[in-house]
């Protein structure tokens, strides 16, 4: 079996590291400083950083300089996200040195830019398609985006390289992965998918790492790690262990 990746989370209202509910603004429980929460992570073992700017994803503020300190303070890969719509923010968020930018929003409104920026950053772009039922939601979750199946299709002829699929009615609520979706999207698609939402416990870890085979290639991990359900090192011992 491939080794499943693990992506903590870091996600970052108002200069905090905070985990939302079902992505609701107000539901967030606060975790600190958004630096010391990803130092954190980087000392247990990660490999990667899901780094979000929530208020840029809500379109009501920007934590841009604090999240290109903690990108310049990591040696950690990084997935950056969180209201990179256009050529300056996305300009500023790859010179961040993150690995890679997750766009939502763009792919559903600007898709002519999207395809722009998917054939001129190859790889250091996903896509991230945020789930409700089949319908894919836009800003900060609170608008309709669109059709997931055709939005994959559309975006799978362009050459997106990769898509971080979140359920957000599972998002934030420890009620376990959408794993029906996750086996769905990798139907649909050739490419690599990161899974998002709902991990509670080290069985679930299991149940994702058993879907390596048709294209899940990681997964983000938030509340549960934050929570205490599992530690990190568990669980990247665990998926050592399965692969
Ligand atoms: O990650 C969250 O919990 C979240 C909650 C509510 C809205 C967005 C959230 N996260 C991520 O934000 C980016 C999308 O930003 P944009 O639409 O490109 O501005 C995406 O990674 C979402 O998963």
């Amino acid at each position: 079996m491939t080794k499943l990746q693990l992506l903590p989370a870091v996600d970052v209202a108002d200069g905090l590291a905070v985990r939302l509910v079902q992505g609701e603004a107000g539901s967030e429980t606060s975790y600190g400083d958004p630096l010391e929460a990803a130092l954190a992570w980087q000392r247990d073992g990660a490999e990667w950083v899901h780094l979000v700017d929530l208020d840029a994803a809500f379109g009501r503020g920007s934590n841009r300089e604090l999240l290109a300190s903690v990108v310049g303070a990591l040696d950690v890969d990084v997935e950056l996200s969180g209201g990179i719509r256009d050529d300056e923010s996305l300009a500023a968020a790859l010179a961040t040195g993150c690995r890679r930018v997750n766009l939502g929003t763009a792919a559903l409104e600007s898709p002519e830019w999207c395809a722009r920026a998917i054939a001129e950053h190859g790889d250091r772009v996903a896509v991230g398609l945020d789930v409700r039922g089949t319908r894919l939601a836009a800003r900060g979750w609170t608008q309709e985006g669109g059709e997931l199946y055709e939005t994959l299709a559309r975006l799978d002829a362009e050459g997106c390289a990769r898509y971080v699929v979140t359920d957000i009615t599972k998002d934030g609520t420890l009620r376990g992965p959408n794993l029906d979706l996750l086996r769905e999207v990798c139907a649909a698609t050739p490419r690599p998918v990161i899974a998002s939402g709902g991990v509670s416990s080290l069985d679930d870890i299991r149940a994702l790492a058993g879907l390596t085979g048709i294209g899940v290639e990681g997964s983000i991990v938030g509340k549960a790690l934050y929570a205490g359900q599992f530690t990190l090192p568990e669980a990247l011992r665990l998926t050592e262990e399965l692969a």
